[in-house]
């Protein structure tokens, strides 16, 4: 079970931040080169990438790499850099609607043979920003079996929308639209940033309300975070202890030739033991709530 919960973006351009955040264990490691970067350090900050991405401590942990938009004069070129130094997945912005991902695809295949990488290795991801997108979600999330999830991007979607970050209201059905896309194609769906690392109560209501939507995880801006979501997300000893007694329940109905099977005056059926099963895999892979 490959978890997906935390993905610490950082600022290409700082060298201090790539050659220490995998000390910090988030699940996946996001290089940006996008807006963290200043014009006058596109090319300083894609050749850091470039490198830091070949050094040892980072085949532990999944890279990402989010490139500029393919119609910037930066985007060809960090793709390049990106697939030819290895990098696990590379994380499109602004995406609007399938062809951004196919043409992205094709590029991704070009730079994989003309380098000699296996064709097909490198995984890519989406980062849904405006209405547009919202709207395109299916069609974006089915656009390429290379994809291992979408993500919302709140910031640039609030401006689109002419709106701003508040209760969360306003990324309704944003969220919703992108999860139900990333479900429907059977991959990973990625919550919006929280920005104001002060404010861990309110970090922590959000993380609350896209765990109880089905969001995979959460883009995150800074290392305080990552623990603070992974415990979040860690099922209880009593979620675990439950999650047991169903499979032992279940495990004792199949013995006994039954479909259905009650725990405590609860019903037993498939989706229920499925769900335990889900608890006991995370509860191995993550741990237990502290
Ligand atoms: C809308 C968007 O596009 S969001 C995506 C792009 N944004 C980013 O990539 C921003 C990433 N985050 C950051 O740059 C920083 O966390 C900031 C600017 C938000 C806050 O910076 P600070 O106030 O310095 O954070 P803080 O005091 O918590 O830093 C503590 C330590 O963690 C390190 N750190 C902070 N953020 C990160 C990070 N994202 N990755 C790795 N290390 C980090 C700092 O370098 C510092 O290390 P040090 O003690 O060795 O100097
Ligand atoms: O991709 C992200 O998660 C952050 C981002 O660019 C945005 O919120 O606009
Ligand atoms: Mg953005």
């Amino acid at each position: 079970m490959k978890l997906r919960r935390s993905m610490l973006f950082l600022p290409g351009a700082n060298a201090a931040m790539l050659s220490t955040a995998f000390v910090y264990k988030p699940d996946s490691i996001m290089f940006d080169l996008e807006d963290a970067v200043s014009l006058r350090e596109k090319d300083s900050a894609r050749l850091l990438v470039f490198h830091a991405l070949q050094l040892p401590v980072y085949r532990e942990t999944e890279t990402v790499v989010r490139i500029n938009p393919l119609n910037t004069p930066f985007g060809h070129l960090d793709l390049e850099a990106a697939v030819r130094a290895g990098v696990d997945v590379v994380r499109l912005p602004k995406t609007d609607c399938a062809e951004d991902v196919e043409l992205l695809e094709r590029e991704v295949e070009r730079i994989e043979r003309a380098c000699g990488r296996e064709v097909g290795s490198t995984k890519l991801m989406a980062a849904i920003e405006s209405a547009s997108g919202v709207i395109n979600a299916l069609s974006i999330a089915k656009a390429s079996p290379r994809l291992t999830g979408i993500a919302l991007a709140g910031f640039d979607y609030v401006m689109d929308m002419q709106t701003e970050r508040g209760d969360g209201t306003e990324l309704f059905y944003a969220r919703c639209a992108v999860l139900h896309a990333a479900r429907a194609a059977k991959i990973d769906a990625f919550d919006v940033v929280w920005s104001d690392l002060n404010d861990e109560a309110g970090f922590l209501k959000e993380v609350d309300l896209i765990k109880r939507l089905g969001f995979n995880g959460k883009s995150l801006i800074n290392p305080r975070q990552i623990e603070l979501l992974h415990n979040a997300y860690a099922p209880t000893e009593e979620e675990v202890e439950y999650a047991g007694r169903v499979v032992a329940a279940a495990a004792e109905g199949e013995r006994k030739g039954l479909g259905v099977v009650s725990l405590n005056g609860k019903m037993i059926d498939g989706p229920v033991i499925d769900h335990a099963r889900r608890v006991l895999q995370r509860a191995e892979a993550s741990g237990t709530r502290k």
